[in-house]
């Protein structure tokens, strides 16, 4: 099964990868403007078939995605220190008026996941540029947010975070919203499991948590200039739900009818989105992921202002 990645920056080449070594896919096709790079990530790429899954890597223009059945869209600009994922809406917008077409009139039938910040709102705009059926685009949403909320709270109690249930909604950026109500190691509470386990667990531990995943892409890139590693592999896990028809639940983005993407707990598998799920929250989390999604209507506003310039 062709996956197609246009953009092979950090973020693009570092999912490359891990398609790669979770063969995911059985050809991989890449795409960025700047075609030496492409070709240099397809090779380098290429030479570590022999150790992980035989998948075709290539570089090429927008034609070779025909065919394909999933395209990730990461091409854009990214946050330089201090940088909200907001502030980079007008730029990103821009792109992308110029990629999407592009990416539907060459692969058809393709399942469009979209990585590029501000995710949810680029997300919206993508979907409104392709006029694709419902389900068919979707964002990477919160799914690295709840990935470092799942591996943080493992990391405390001292678990797989495999076994961690918990989600983070809303806007994958500073408005987002960790549901802490409903989750579980398990089925168990957190809380309770602490009590059981004689683990500390109380308003600091929550409070420092929720720290770390609101802020972890500004201190991983004021240390490193970029986040890549946690976001390919999330985007290699969602394409293959997809190319596996899973029917995983995944934090990812999409548009609801009024066209506003933000992320909820959704049921993926081979047609991309197949269902939202309503999620229990407690009175000051529903509040809270209110306030989230009024912050990405107003900036999904202004992209269909910069869409229509
Ligand atoms: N959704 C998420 O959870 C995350 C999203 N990101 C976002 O992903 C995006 C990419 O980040 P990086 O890879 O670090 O940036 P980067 O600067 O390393 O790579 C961007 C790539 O896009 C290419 N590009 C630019 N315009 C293009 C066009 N018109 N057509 C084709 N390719 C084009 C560039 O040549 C470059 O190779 C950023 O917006 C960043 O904020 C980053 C981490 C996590
Ligand atoms: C950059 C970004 O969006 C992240 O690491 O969460």
């Amino acid at each position: 099964m062709k996956v197609g990645i246009v953009g092979t920056g950090f973020v693009g080449a570092s999912a490359a990868y891990a398609l790669t070594l979770r063969g995911s896919c059985t050809e991989l096709v890449l795409v960025d403007i700047n075609e030496k790079k492409a070709l240099a990530e397809a090779e380098d790429i290429q030479h570590a078939t022999p150790f992980t899954h035989p998948v075709r890597v290539t570089a090429g223009n927008y034609k070779d995605l025909a065919d394909a059945k999933v395209v990730i869209l990461t091409a854009g600009v990214n946050q330089k220190p201090g940088e909200t994922r907001l502030q980079l809406l007008e730029r990103n917008v821009k792109i992308f008026a110029e990629m999407v077409p592009q990416v539907v009139k060459a692969a058809k039938d393709a399942i469009l996941i979209v990585a590029t910040n501000p995710v949810d709102v680029l997300t919206a705009v993508t979907a409104k540029i392709a006029g694709l059926p419902e389900g068919r685009v979707l964002g990477s949403g919160t799914t690295l947010d709840t990935a470092r909320f799942r591996a943080l709270v493992g990391q405390h109690v001292g678990i797989d975070p495999q076994h961690v249930h918990a989600f983070v909604l809303g806007e994958h950026g500073d408005s987002e919203v960790l549901a802490w109500s409903g989750a579980s190691i398990s089925g168990i509470p957190i809380g309770e499991y602490c009590v059981q386990r004689g683990i500390e667990w109380n308003d600091k531990t929550r409070k420092d948590i929720d720290e770390k995943v609101r802020k972890a892409a500004y201190t991983i890139i004021e240390g490193k200039g970029a986040t890549y590693y946690g976001i390919g592999a999330a985007l290699a896990r969602i394409t293959e739900v997809i190319t596996r028809d899973a029917r995983a639940i995944l934090s990812v983005t999409a548009p609801d009818s009024d066209g506003l993407a933000y992320a909820l707990p959704r049921i993926v598998g081979g047609e991309g989105i197949r269902e939202t799920l309503e999620v229990p929250l407690s009175t000051r989390e529903a509040i809270e992921l209110s306030k989230s999604v009024e912050v990405l209507k107003e900036a999904t506003g202004q992209a269909m202002g910069y869409l229509n310039d």
